[in-house]
């Protein structure tokens, strides 16, 4: 049967995610599926503001808002600015899933982050493992402001009977990604550091920590899909596989990599030949964060990308964007 015409607001359009998801939705409208999209930049409307962003809902009223929109960083991004990370992610939270129920927006889907779980937690984290324990204290503050994401949707669930859903992504990566020195996460950080070290012939690359952390890498286009399966599941199917009080869904590949096994596939893809070192002086932060993907295998979504072809992508797509800045 076919769907009546939706309305679908991405927030954070241009990032990594919202980029990835608006591809997705822009191929299935050419396709022929019924949908209008809407966008606007971080320029055009400034989603920590409580009165433009009722403005925007109350003049579009879509029927669908995606939430991809965030204050998003790596460990050190968020060491360095902890009032930043908890502030602009609670404001966005607050006035996207509030501004969206005032305007009659009845499905909606945000994203969160593995970080919601404790640094000690049982590994792999299922998502009854959320509010059991301490969480690691790098990130603490994103991770409150994620962890009251789910609780404002579940909360608006409850009371007013909406489809608001969370899906808990783990560390993503792809075309899109920010490859800041500092500021970006260890993927494409490395990335830009192997990539500078091959093409400079340098002798060594530092990496931060001890290289023992665990981590685990899902690519931006399979989180896109996972992202869409979610929204598309039936309320009957969804509300099945979750509680009202456990109301998120972890995504992720089910298998992680060490930060030096990792540092290692960007040396190959890279072609740099020199040595790794690693400077614990750094932090580690958590030590393993790997999800418990079987509910959302059991509802029938799995991951398709390997992370060697993933990288190797990845790398490609900084390759061109260099040769654009260049
Ligand atoms: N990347 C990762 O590894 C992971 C990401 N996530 C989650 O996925 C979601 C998307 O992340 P990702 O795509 O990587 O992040 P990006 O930084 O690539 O994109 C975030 C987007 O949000 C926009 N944005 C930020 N603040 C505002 C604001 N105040 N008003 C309007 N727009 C704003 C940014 O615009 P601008 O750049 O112009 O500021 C940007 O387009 C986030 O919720 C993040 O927490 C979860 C786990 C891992
Ligand atoms: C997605 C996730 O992202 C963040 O958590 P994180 O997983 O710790 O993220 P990260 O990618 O920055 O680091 C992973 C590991 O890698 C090591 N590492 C080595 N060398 C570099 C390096 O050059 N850069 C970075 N960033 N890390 C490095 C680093 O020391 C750490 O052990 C959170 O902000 C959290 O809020 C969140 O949701």
């Amino acid at each position: 049967m076919d769907r009546p015409m939706r309305k679908i607001y991405v927030a954070g359009h241009r990032g990594m995610v919202g980029g990835a998801i608006l591809r997705q939705l822009q191929a299935r409208k050419n396709a022929g599926e019924a949908l209008t999209l809407i966008t606007r930049t971080h320029a055009e409307l400034d989603l920590t503001s409580q009165a433009d962003v009722r403005d925007f809902m109350m003049s579009e009223r879509p029927d669908v808002v995606i939430l991809a929109a965030a204050r998003v960083g790596g460990i050190m991004a968020n060491n360095t600015y902890p009032a930043d990370f908890i502030y602009e992610n609670l404001m966005i939270e607050c006035n996207v899933i509030h501004q969206a129920f005032a305007a009659g927006v009845r499905q909606l889907l945000q994203l969160g982050s593995s970080c919601i779980y404790p640094r000690d937690a049982a590994q792999p984290m299922a998502e009854d493992a959320l509010l059991t324990g301490t969480l690691e204290p790098t990130n603490e503050p994103y991770a409150i402001a994620k962890i009251a994401g789910i609780k404002l949707c579940e909360s608006y669930n409850r009371q007013h009977g909406v489809d608001y859903r969370s899906v808990m992504p783990t560390n993503l990566y792809g075309q899109g990604d920010n490859f800041h020195p500092q500021n970006s996460h260890v993927l494409p950080a490395l990335i830009h550091r192997f990539h500078e070290a091959a093409r400079d012939e340098l002798d060594e690359v530092v990496i931060w920590g001890t290289g023992k952390p665990m981590r685990e890498f899902l690519h931006v286009d399979d989180m896109a899909e996972a992202s869409l399966f979610v929204l598309d599941l039936p309320q009957e199917t969804y509300s099945a596989n979750t509680q009202p009080m456990l109301s998120h869904i972890n995504v992720g590949t089910g298998t992680d990599v060490s930060i030096g096994a990792l540092a290692q596939m960007v040396a190959d893809a890279t072609g740099f030949k020199g040595r790794l070192t690693f400077d614990s002086s750094k932090p580690d932060g958590t030590m393993r964060k790997l999800m418990n993907v079987s509910r959302l295998a059991d509802m029938g979504w799995q991951a398709k990308i390997a992370l060697k072809d993933g990288l190797q992508e990845t790398y490609d797509w900084f390759l061109q964007q260099e040769t654009v800045r260049s």
